[in-house]
C-alpha cells in the first residue's frame, strides 16, 4: 500500500478501506474526511456526501475540533501519541445520537510522518443518548465518561465492580456490559445478595442435591450453573456472608464450585459483574468483607455518577422516563416543572426521577406536567443548597450565620432555602 518512495497511496487506501465491512472513514491530519468506504455511506440517507468535511462538522455538528469543544478528539490524541486511539463519542448519525466506538489508526508516510487516519466507527450496543425504548439514556460530561469506562472492559472477561448510590443504573448498566460483550447471546442471571438467609443463598447460588438439608426434595440447579457461558450478576455485593464469601472466592480463583450436599466439584465459566452502594473499601477494612474477595471482584472498578452531577441528563432523562411511565399519553412538561425537576437534588437517583414521574403522570388529567404535579416543597435552590449542607455541615453555618447576624432574610437567601428551612436548620444546629 505504498508508492515507490513508500509513502501511502491515497487511491490503495480507498480500496483497501472499501474491502472492511465496518463503517470506516479516512481523514487527513486536518480533520477532513478524504474517503468514506461503503459501510459508512449506507448509513447515510440518499448516500449524502461527507467526502470533504471535516469529521467534527459531520458527527456533532460542531464548528471546531472536538477538543475545542470540551471533548476528547481521538485524532489530536493519535497525533500526541503516534499510535492507535480508541474513544467513546456520542455521534450525531442519520438514525439520531448514537454512542460510538471509534478507533483511529495513523497512517505513516515513508518519512515516518503521520498523514492519514483510518477511522472505525461502531456503535455501541445498548446506550443511546435518547429516549430509547429500555436503553440507558444520557450525555452528560460525567455519564460519557462512565459509558467509556463500559465499552472498554465490556469485550474482555474481567471481573467489574459497579459502585454508585442506590437508582444510579447500576442494574441497567451491568446488562449492558453483558449486551456488548461477546457473551450477548448467553444467559444473563441477576442474583440479588441482599436479604437471603445464608443457607438458602448458597443453594440458589450453587443449587443442591436431592435431600441435602430439610425440604430439598428434589436436585436443584443453582444460578452459577444458569449463568454457564454467559454473566454472573451480583447485585448489593456487599450483603454476601462472610461464609458464601469463602466459596464466592474459589469460584472465582479456580472457576470451581460444589452444590450444597455434594462432594463433587463442579466447573463454571462465567464472567462476574457485581454491584454496590457500599462502601466495600471500608467494609474491608472493618472486616466484614474479604480483602481477597474484594480484589477479585474489583479488576475493574466503574463509578455510576449520581444524578445531581448529570447536569442537563435531568431533562433528557425526564422526557424519555416520560414516555416509558405515561402508558401511551403524550404527555409534556411545563416550563416550572422542568425548572423543579432541574433543580431537585435527587437522593434516590434516576429511580426516584421516574417515580417523581409516574406519579405525575397519574396526577395530572391534561397532556402537560404542571409544578403542582411534582412533589410540595422547596424549589431548585433548596434542593441544591442540601446537597452542599450536607457536605459541610454545621461549621459553615455558624460562621455564616455570625456574618448574617439578625438578618434571617438575608441569610436564607444566600444560602438559597427558605426563611421557616433556615430557621428549622438553625434551632437544629443550635444556634436560633
Ligand atoms: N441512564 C439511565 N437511563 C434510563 N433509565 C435509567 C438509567 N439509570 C437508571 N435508570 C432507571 O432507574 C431505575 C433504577 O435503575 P437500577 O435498578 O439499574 O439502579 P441500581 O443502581 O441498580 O439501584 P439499586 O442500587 O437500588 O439496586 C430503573 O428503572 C432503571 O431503568
Amino acid at each position: 500500500m505504498a508508492d515507490n518512495d513508500g509513502s501511502p497511496q491515497l487511491s490503495e487506501l480507498v480500496s483497501f478501506l472499501q474491502t472492511l465491512p465496518e463503517p470506516h472513514i479516512l481523514c487527513d491530519r486536518d480533520y477532513r474526511i478524504i474517503a468514506a468506504n461503503e459501510a459508512y455511506r449506507a448509513n447515510w440517507p440518499d448516500r449524502q456526501e461527507v467526502v470533504g468535511r471535516k469529521c467534527y462538522e459531520v458527527s456533532h455538528r460542531y464548528a471546531v475540533p472536538c477538543d475545542q469543544a470540551g471533548e476528547f478528539c481521538p485524532l489530536q490524541r493519535s497525533l500526541r501519541s503516534g499510535q492507535r486511539e480508541r474513544v467513546l463519542h456520542l455521534h450525531h448519525t442519520p438514525q439520531g445520537e448514537s454512542f460510538e466506538n471509534i478507533e483511529l489508526s495513523p497512517i505513516r508516510d515513508a518519512s515516518g510522518e503521520i498523514v492519514y487516519y483510518i477511522e472505525k466507527l461502531e456503535p455501541l450496543p445498548g446506550a443511546r443518548s435518547q429516549a430509547h425504548a429500555q436503553g440507558l439514556i444520557g450525555r452528560s460530561p460525567a455519564f460519557v465518561r462512565m459509558m467509556e469506562m463500559v465499552a472498554r472492559v465490556a469485550p474482555s472477561d474481567a471481573a467489574v465492580l459497579l459502585q454508585g448510590e442506590s437508582g444510579t443504573g447500576k442494574e441497567l448498566v451491568a446488562g449492558a456490559i453483558h449486551r456488548i460483550s461477546k457473551r450477548a447471546d448467553q444467559p444473563f442471571v441477576a442474583v440479588d445478595c441482599s436479604g437471603l438467609p445464608e443457607t438458602l443463598f448458597e443453594s440458589e447460588l450453587f443449587g443442591h442435591e436431592r435431600g441435602a438439608f430439610t425440604g430439598a426434595t428434589a436436585r436443584k440447579t443453582g444460578l452459577v450453573e444458569a449463568a454457564a457461558g454467559g454473566t454472573l450478576f451480583l447485585d448489593e455485593v456487599g450483603d454476601i456472608p462472610l461464609s458464601i464469601q469463602v466459596k464466592l472466592l474459589r469460584l472465582l480463583e479456580t472457576g470451581t464450585y460444589r452444590r450444597v450436599g455434594s462432594p463433587e466439584l463442579r466447573k463454571a465459566e462465567i464472567r462476574i459483574v457485581s454491584a454496590t452502594h457500599r462502601p466495600l473499601a471500608e467494609m474491608v477494612e472493618a472486616g466484614s468483607f474479604r480483602q481477597d474477595l474484594f480484589y477479585r471482584l474489583n479488576i475493574f472498578p466503574i463509578f455510576l455518577p449520581p444524578l445531581r452531577e448529570r447536569g442537563d441528563d435531568v431533562l433528557l432523562l425526564a422526557e424519555a422516563l416520560l414516555a416509558r411511565v405515561a402508558g401511551g399519553r403524550k404527555l409534556t412538561l411545563s416550563a416550572a416543572a422542568q425548572a423543579w425537576l432541574v433543580g431537585y437534588a435527587y437522593p434516590g437517583n434516576v429511580r426516584e426521577l421516574r417515580n417523581l414521574l409516574e406519579r405525575a403522570c397519574l396526577l395530572c388529567d391534561g397532556d402537560e406536567i404542571q409544578r403542582e404535579h411534582l412533589p410540595a416543597g422547596e424549589n431548585a435552590a433548596f434542593s441544591r443548597s442540601t446537597v452542599k449542607f450536607t457536605e459541610k455541615p454545621a461549621p459553615d453555618l455558624r460562621t455564616l450565620a455570625r456574618s448574617f447576624a439578625g438578618n434571617r432574610k438575608a441569610l436564607a437567601a444566600e444560602l438559597g432555602l427558605s426563611e421557616r428551612t433556615l430557621y428549622r436548620r438553625l434551632k437544629a444546629a443550635g444556634l436560633s
